[in-house]
């Protein structure tokens, strides 16, 4: 049975604390907290503060998304998998290039540690290409020939063969991997950028209002509420234009 995704648009929106500041990590979410559900910790974070960062995220309810991007050989990332499992995490992610023996063996790793535990099994998303790279660097950097949009649609059904929950990708291919994947394999997007903000290392971008309306089921939004000299209020003027579209498409 198919099951409509009825979050509010502030459930699905993950904040991106990238910072190498646990306390600085801390305020933000805060200061965000009576708004935003789920914080992603990425590896820069993660490696200042260690997992104590995921232990003060959950002692003040919120999910954690833990962006960690395994890339290794089956047993390693089965092994990586099943560790970060036992911190509780909503959702975890792993690189669709390691192929599909090693995103099986990452999912599997994370139900059999949930099972034990007793825990919910945390989602397991698949990286499909990095939404900083262009085509551009697709072709002739990376090496691999095509449209962009083929490729994160190819890895996209790569990952749902392996067993994964969804993928990463840009605003720009959610239609698609609906089409391909149906509606629910989930589909993560990062490369968010409302019109008021900058662009910086990403290339492939969409507004919040036009990933959503894409069909996107959670939104990444990192250094446009961060950086934002006012992070809680940049976050309510995300949320205050994405319900005045969803009023004007009613
Ligand atoms: O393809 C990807 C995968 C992950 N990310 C991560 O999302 C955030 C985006 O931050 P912004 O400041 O909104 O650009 C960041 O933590 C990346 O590591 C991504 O951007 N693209």
């Amino acid at each position: 049975m198919t099951v409509p995704n009825l979050l509010r648009p502030e459930e699905k929106i993950f904040v991106a604390l990238d910072t190498d500041n646990m306390d600085e990590a801390l305020r933000l979410a805060d200061q965000l907290g009576d708004t935003i559900r789920t914080m992603k910790v990425g590896l820069q974070l993660f490696f200042k503060s260690g997992p104590v960062i995921l232990d003060r995220l959950h002692e003040r309810g919120f999910q954690v998304f833990m962006d960690c991007k395994f890339h290794d050989i089956p047993n390693t990332v089965a092994g990586a998998s099943d560790s970060v499992t036992s911190h509780g995490v909503y959702m975890f992610n792993v690189h669709v290039g390691g192929g599909v023996e090693m995103m099986r063996r990452a999912k599997q790793a994370a139900v059999l540690r949930a099972e034990k535990l007793g825990i919910a099994v945390p989602k397991v998303i698949g990286v499909t290409q990095l939404t900083s790279t262009s085509q551009g660097v697709l072709n002739e950097e990376i090496g691999i020939p095509g449209d962009i949009r083929d490729c994160v649609l190819q890895y996209a059904r790569l990952a749902q063969q392996a067993g994964l929950d969804g993928v990463v990708a840009s605003g720009h291919e959610i239609q698609a991997i609906r089409e391909a994947c149906g509606p629910d394999f989930l589909t993560v997007i990062p490369g968010i950028r409302p019109t008021w903000a900058a662009a910086n290392d990403q290339a492939r971008i969409m507004t919040p209002t036009d990933a959503l309306r894409a069909g996107a089921d959670y939104l990444v939004i990192g250094r446009a509420i961060t950086h934002a000299a006012d992070p809680r209020a940049a976050a309510l003027r995300i949320l205050e234009e994405v319900q005045a579209s969803e009023g004007a498409v009613q």
